[in-house]
């Protein structure tokens, strides 16, 4: 449905997004999370036609509408935007917002038209307030019944929900996913929060200096980062030291472990490996010992840092009647699902994120 083909954008000298190949089929929902700068604007930008290739190319249902040697019109493209600041004309209704693309439509239509979508959206009562009696939350609903009133066959979000508070950006995420699925309307998300991220997409893409790091499901991306920087990007997580014992086990301080398939490593290599909150179990009957340092309620979980014998510190997520005080020594083990590790090279640092 939509692909890019080895995009490379550049404005003036600068390139600033390279060598991007990535797909979505139809009704599926991609989002592109990486720090600030890192080009995710710019690719949505040239999806919806305001940026030309320097090379590679962009597919929409097939054909090639941006080249490096031709552009398809942003408005030939059918595609549909959303945006951080909402832009909704503050002096029309809910109901003129939502019908203001549709000018060819007879006033039945367009009647018809904002009535399914402010059903659709949650807000079938609130056609008639102005955008100042709305909150932040139904503002972005009406943002994106609108962008969906002119049947777009792509929909591209920047930033949707980043003006509006922590807790409720997800709870909200989720609803648009359903939106979207309902229509099955595919969609690109460029967004901050990998919360975020996590609660709407099918396939995330991680960047960094205009590059895709890796494009994958959010349970690979948090289970099998392809480098540290996604690792460190995605998830909360610590690099625990480790000294490989032969081609398929390391040795760490919380004991060894096995696995059959690792990346390039031999006996005697340096590593850090990969540990998740969930990956480190509170057990009581456990011989490793380690201090809490550090806790944070979760409601139904306790994100616990601990200081382990060696100094190194790891989190431990664990359900929240397991309540102890900072200071106390408690019993943990290592669930470790697979290995993730990366050689450890000169510079690299292990820590917390
Ligand atoms: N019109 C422009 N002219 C020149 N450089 C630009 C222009 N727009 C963006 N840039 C530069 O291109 C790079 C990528 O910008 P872009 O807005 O795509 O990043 P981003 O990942 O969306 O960042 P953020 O998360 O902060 O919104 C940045 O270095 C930015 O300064």
């Amino acid at each position: 449905m939509l692909a890019l083909e080895q995009l490379a954008i550049a404005y003036g000298p600068h390139t600033v997004v390279k060598d991007i190949t990535l797909s979505l089929a139809e009704g599926q929902i991609g989002c592109l999370v990486g720090p600030s700068g890192c080009g995710k604007t710019t690719i949505l930008r040239a999806i919806a036609g305001f940026e030309a290739p320097q090379s590679g190319q962009i597919r929409l249902q097939g054909q090639a509408v941006s080249t490096a040697l031709q552009q398809q019109a942003p408005e030939q493209r059918k595609v549909g935007m959303v945006f951080q600041d909402f832009a909704l004309f503050p002096h029309l209704t809910v109901a003129d917002n939502i019908s203001f693309g549709l000018q060819q439509h007879s006033k039945a239509q367009k009647a018809a038209k904002v009535k399914q979508l402010l059903q659709l959206v949650g807000l079938p009562d609130l056609g008639q307030r102005y955008i100042h009696q709305l909150s932040g939350g139904q503002q972005q609903r009406v943002a994106l019944a609108r962008a969906l009133a002119p049947e777009p066959k792509v929909l591209l979000l920047d930033e949707p929900f980043s003006s509006l508070d922590a807790e409720f950006r997800e709870v909200l995420a989720r609803d648009i996913r359903k939106i979207l699925k309902q229509l099955q309307i595919t969609a690109v998300l460029v967004t901050h929060d990998q919360f975020e991220a996590f609660a709407m997409a099918d396939m995330i893409g991680v960047m960094q200096h205009g590059q895709l790091q890796q494009w994958a499901t959010p349970y690979e991306l948090y289970h099998r980062p392809a480098s540290r920087f996604v690792a460190d990007f995605v998830g909360r997580g610590v690099m625990l030291p480790g000294v490989m014992l032969d081609e398929q086990r390391v040795e760490t301080c919380l004991g060894i472990f096995r696995q059959r398939y690792l990346p390039d490593v031999r006996a005697g290599d340096h590593v850090d490996v990969l540990i998740r909150p969930d990956d480190i179990v509170h057990d009581d009957e456990s011989a490793i010992q380690a201090t809490v340092a550090d806790k944070a309620f979760r409601g139904s979980h306790i994100l616990y840092t601990l200081a382990l014998t060696g100094g190194e510190l790891v989190y431990c997520l664990a359900l929240s009647h397991h309540n102890h005080a900072i200071g106390e020594q408690i019993g943990i083990r290592l669930d470790l699902d697979h290995l993730v590790l990366f050689p450890r090279t000169l510079g690299a640092v292990s820590g917390l994120n």
